[in-house]
Formats: structure tokens, sequence, C-alpha cells
């Protein structure tokens, strides 16, 4: 689409929502971002949650885009998801997120202001960022980008993440509490991607309840157009292996 027609229907857009009372970014934010990028999902389905219109930005990794000076002047570590919201530049995606219901929320319902929910939504987000996604990484960058088998070793190491947050969602009805977070949002990619890849985690049951219903939840904020889409194109990848 022409960019000034992409440009009246943002301001369009935004007159809307601003006469609904909410606060809306001033120019589209830009994402750079490729479509089967679990992180970039996870940022493109929580700007839909906000009803926030983002102007994506291709950005092939495989054929070194984010590798280019201007790319690497905006995020010297070379990484998708990339945001630009009007001059203010970010990376890691769940900064990207707190950024964006903290900034654009109408509610603070997906990033809970209340000290101790807070804390439980950024302690969900560290787990995913350091345990669960880690251990989904281990497992399955070697075989996605290096062409090397299923390691016995990673996978259970990545099944004892899946315990631990098992254990988190006792008597709750999403990661954090009983309703959606950003949290949810962050941590559903990597299901997403164990569905499309076959990796069986009905073992833990409440896990396999919660992905469930968190899909649901999701659906109105693309689920299946963003996340499912996504992830089938990484399987593909693992396939052609
Ligand atoms: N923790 C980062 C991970 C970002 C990341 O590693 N993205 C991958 C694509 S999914 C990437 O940019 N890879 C290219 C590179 O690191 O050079 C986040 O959540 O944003």
């Amino acid at each position: 689409m022409d960019k000034s027609v992409v440009h009246k229907i943002h301001v369009a857009n935004n007159a809307a929502a601003r006469a609904k009372g909410s606060r809306m970014p001033t120019q589209p934010i830009k994402l750079y971002y490729l479509p089967p990028s679990p992180p970039c999902r996870s940022v493109m389905m929580t700007a839909r949650a906000l009803d926030i219109d983002l102007e994506l930005v291709l950005t092939n990794i495989m054929q070194g885009e984010h590798k280019t000076p201007e790319y690497l002047k905006m995020n010297p570590q070379h990484t998708i998801p990339t945001m630009d919201d009007s001059g203010f530049i970010l990376w890691e995606s769940r900064a990207i997120l707190t950024y964006l219901v903290n900034a654009y929320g109408r509610t603070d319902s997906l990033y809970p202001k209340n000290p101790r929910q807070r804390a439980l939504v950024d302690q969900r987000l560290n787990f995913d960022l350091g345990t669960l996604y880690k251990r989904y990484m281990d497992l399955y960058a070697p075989m996605l980008f290096h062409g090397q088998g299923y390691n016995d070793e990673a996978a259970e190491k990545l099944n004892e993440a899946l315990g631990w947050l098992n254990s988190m969602l006792e008597g709750r009805v999403f990661v954090a509490g009983d309703t959606l977070t950003i949290a949810d949002i962050s941590i559903v990619v990597v299901f997403s991607n164990l569905e499309a890849f076959g990796f069986d985690f009905s073992a833990h049951e409440n896990v396999a309840k919660w992905f469930e219903r968190t899909k649901k939840s999701l659906e109105p904020y693309g689920y299946e157009e963003i996340d499912q889409a996504g992830a089938r194109m990484l399987a593909s990848f693992l396939k052609k292996e």
C-alpha cells in the first residue's frame, strides 16, 4: 500500500482512539521484524491487543539485512524485533512489550501497576528470557540453523522448565494470575513453536490447558495469522533439515 495512504489510515485510527480517551503514538511505530521470528510475533500480538498500528519493516536476517551500517547504527546488537517510536529505539522483545503497555495501554491489565502483580509478570518474563526460551533455543537452534539432530539432554532440560511453568500455573488461569498479561503473550510463542514442531508437552496438564485458553484469548489479536502461521513457517525450516 502507498505510504501516504498508510499514514492517513494511521491518523484516522488514532483520532478515533483518542476520541475514546486513549494515548496513541503521534507517528506510526516502526517494527523491524520477520514473520517467523518468535519475539517479533509477541510484539505484534501485543500491539494488536493495545490497538496500535505498527509500520512493519521486513528485515530478512537470512540475507543480512540486520547487519547493514544503518541497522547497526540503530541496534548494534543486530537483533529483531527492533522498535522505532518517533526516534526512540528499543530492542529486546520483553522490554518492548512493557514499554508499549506503559506508554499506550488504555488500562494496565496487560501489565498491572500493582507492585506484587507486576512483580509476578516480571518474574515470568525473566523466567521466559533466561530459562524457558533459552532452553527451547538450546534444543531447537542447532536443529533449525545448523542441521543437527535431536539432543535428548537439551530436551530433558526443556522438559524440566516446562515442569516449573506447570507449577507456576497451579491455581492460576494465566501465567501470572487470573487475567491475560504480556507474560502470557511472551511465553505463548514458545508453545506455538513446540506444537508446530511436534514436541509433546501434554504431560504438563496445567500448561496444556493454559495453552488452549491463551490461544483462544489471543484469537482477536491475530493469534492464528501472526503466531500460528509464524510457528508453522519455522517448522517448515525444521523439516527441510
Ligand atoms: N532476546 C531477544 C532475542 C532476539 C533475537 O535473537 N532475534 C533473532 C531472530 S528470532 C535475531 O535477531 N537473530 C539475528 C541475530 O542475532 O543476529 C528478544 O526477545 O528480542
